[in-house]
Order: C-alpha cells, then sequence, then structure tokens
C-alpha cells in the first residue's frame, strides 16, 4: 500500500472532517459567501508565502540531489504559479498585492504554518513530507470530486479555482508528491516511527479543516 493511502485511511475523521467540509460543499455548490472566500484566499496567499519557505527547507532537508529538485518545484510552483492565481482573483475583487500582504495573519494561518515549519525544522524530510501531504494531495482529492461534480460551470463564482486544483497539471503535480513521498518512506520509514508520522499527517489535516472554518467564520 502507498504511504499515503495508509496515512490517509488510518486518518480517516480528520481527512474527511477536511475534504468533505462544509466550505467545500458551498464552494462546491456555489453557495458560499463571498466574504467567506475573500478572507479565505488572502489568508492563503499569507499561509503559500510560508509555504514556500516550507519547501525550501525540504531543499535543506533533501538527501539526495533529486529530492533537491523535487523541492525546488514546490518552491516554483508556489511562487510562480499559486500566488498569481491569488492576485489574479483578488485583483478581479479591487484588492491589489500591497492590500494582501499587509493583511494580519488570522490565528488558523499562523497555526497551520507555524506547525509545518516546525515538522520539518525538528524532522527529516519524511516528517516535512508528511506535514505537506494533506495540503498537496487534499487540494487534488477535493478539486476532482468538485470537478467531477460539476462545480466547474462557468454558473459557478468559484468555477476558476474547481478549474486549478481539478485540472490535469494539478493533479500531475500532486502524484508526484505522492510518489515522492513514497520514495523517502522506503528509505525512512520503520515500523516505530510510524506512529509520529501519523501523528504530523493527523494534525495537518486538521488544520485545513480549521482553515476552511477560519473561512466560514468570517461570513458569520
Ligand atoms: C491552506 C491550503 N492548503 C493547501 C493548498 C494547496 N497548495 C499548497 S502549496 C501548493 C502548490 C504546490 O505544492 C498548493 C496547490 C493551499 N493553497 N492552501
Amino acid at each position: 500500500m502507498k504511504l499515503f493511502d495508509r496515512l490517509k485511511a488510518e486518518a480517516a475523521p480528520q481527512w474527511s472532517a477536511y475534504v468533505d467540509h462544509e466550505f467545500v460543499r458551498q464552494l462546491g455548490s456555489g453557495e458560499l459567501p463571498l466574504n467567506a472566500f475573500k478572507h479565505y484566499l488572502v489568508q492563503d496567499y499569507l499561509f503559500l508565502i510560508q509555504f514556500a519557505r516550507a519547501y525550501a527547507l525540504a531543499v535543506y532537508k533533501s538527501p539526495s540531489v533529486d529530492d533537491m529538485r523535487q523541492s525546488l518545484e514546490g518552491v516554483k510552483a508556489i511562487l510562480d504559479v499559486e500566488l498569481d492565481l491569488h492576485l489574479e482573483l483578488c485583483g478581479s475583487w479591487g484588492m491589489s498585492r500591497e492590500d494582501i500582504e499587509k493583511a494580519p495573519e488570522d490565528t488558523p494561518t499562523m497555526a497551520y504554518t507555524r506547525f509545518v515549519l516546525d515538522a520539518g525544522m525538528s524532522g527529516d524530510l519524511l516528517d516535512l513530507q508528511a506535514a505537506l501531504a494533506p495540503c498537496v494531495i487534499g487540494y487534488a482529492e477535493i478539486g476532482a470530486a468538485l470537478l467531477k461534480g460539476g462545480s466547474a460551470a462557468e454558473a459557478n463564482p468559484y468555477h476558476r479555482w474547481v478549474l486549478e486544483y481539478g485540472g490535469d497539471a494539478y493533479q500531475d503535480l500532486a502524484k508526484g508528491f505522492g510518489a515522492w513521498m513514497d520514495r523517502t518512506g522506503e528509505a525512512y520509514l520503520t515500523e516505530t516511527r510510524y506512529p509520529r508520522v501519523l501523528s504530523l499527517f493527523e494534525k495537518a489535516s486538521r488544520l485545513e479543516a480549521d482553515f476552511w472554518q477560519m473561512g466560514l467564520n468570517a461570513s458569520a
């Protein structure tokens, strides 16, 4: 069994609370209040800046040149693609890059990014990957499910988001991440160590659900 599939199966409650969150349902149906999405997206931009640092830390924690390249792809995907998508969407609501960058980080943003960076700093590449996996692979799972359910229709105000994560390019990136984590697992994972890796994966999934909830709370 693939390491990711095992982690996901054993963290089933945290995983489903994340990928089946009410925010995701409303995003898919188009009923999500715009304020909830805007708050989420601004916070996600701030989150991604820290996430790029986590991938840069993965370059540092890489045991081989191949691992370094794979980590670097993550840094590039964020700096060259993800952040631009956020700026484009925020721009369509009249928000500039300066507006976004000076927004204060909300508590769930601080909690999640601190957790990921600490997992990487205090652990090795496998620990860092376990903390990153829900984020990278979860969005692919959500995007694919929403796309299949018809949420990419023009009538959905969030169709651009669905297309981004449900599209082939992101699906391939997430598959590549899963395969990369498997390779690291083959080199580093022991059964004694497994519970700690699972615990990192569970915590990251919980922090993802909290991140969605932060968006919903903003519209209340
Ligand atoms: C809270 C939150 N979780 C996951 C993602 C998805 N994501 C994080 S980094 C990245 C680029 C490639 O690894 C992608 C798609 C997000 N944007 N925000």
